[in-house]
């Protein structure tokens, strides 16, 4: 199947998209849990005893939760909440919970992202901002690609001044296998527009992430 070409996606999530469409039809999800079933085998399980019999369905339902922002798109996300106004000051939505899985390892990236813009005549409802955090984040990312895919996806919709994303997190593959670093933890940026452009703005934006708030 040839997805339509759609407007709301980087030419890099209309290759993945349709990859994804690709397989899915030809990987039915019996086989995706007889290859749970496979896998526990090989790690010395046998899948037939009762706590295990539905695990090949649980992992299966779980990750097709995780990786739900595959079957998303802008256009659905957004409603149409993107409103006419005459402001021309930052917006920070702060602290939204980020739960997204490594790309290498499919273990969970668990953090947070700050996403800002300097509107230019035109504002997103604010949930909407969480909601492109998250439809980004339900996929197999590197965090990288996650924080500019956020960034341009606002970039996009909006024609902002600019936006900023900051995403901090830690990543399980480092945490409770490999390098094994509990208190590690990775920060990306994408500045866009004038905070790539302006020192002060980008400076203004950094200050309100790192300030404490109230509600926090
Ligand atoms: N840049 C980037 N790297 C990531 C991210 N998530 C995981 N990685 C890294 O991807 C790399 C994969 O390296 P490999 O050597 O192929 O895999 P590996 O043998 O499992 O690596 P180790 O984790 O070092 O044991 C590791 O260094 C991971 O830390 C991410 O979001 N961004
Ligand atoms: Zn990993």
């Amino acid at each position: 199947m040839i997805l339509s070409i759609r407007p709301d996606l980087t030419s890099a999530d209309q290759r993945l998209s349709s990859l994804v469409v690709e397989e899915q039809q030809t990987v039915t999800e019996a086989e995706m849990m007889q290859a749970v079933r496979t896998l526990l085998i090989g790690l010395g399980e046998d899948p037939d005893r009762e706590g295990l019999k539905d695990t090949p369905k649980r992992l299966m339902k779980a990750l097709q939760f995780l990786t739900k922002g595959y079957h998303e798109s802008l256009d659905e996300l957004l409603n149409g909440a993107v409103f006419t106004e005459d402001a021309h000051e930052m917006v920070l939505v702060r602290d939204i919970d980020i739960f997204s899985s490594c790309e290498h390892h499919i273990l969970p990236i668990i953090g947070r992202a700050h996403v800002a813009y300097i509107p230019n005549g035109k504002v997103i409802g604010l949930s909407k901002i969480a909601r492109i955090c998250e439809m980004y984040a339900r996929r197999l990312q590197v965090q990288e690609r996650l924080t500019a895919q956020i960034a341009d996806a606002l970039q996009g919709l909006l024609k902002p001044q600019g936006v900023a994303v900051v995403i901090e997190a830690t990543h399980m593959c480092m945490v409770m296998r490999g390098v094994q670093k509990p208190g590690s933890w990775t920060v990306t940026s994408a500045m866009r527009g004038v905070f790539a452009e302006d020192e002060r703005t980008r400076q203004e934006f950094m200050n309100l992430v790192r300030h404490n708030s109230n509600f926090g």
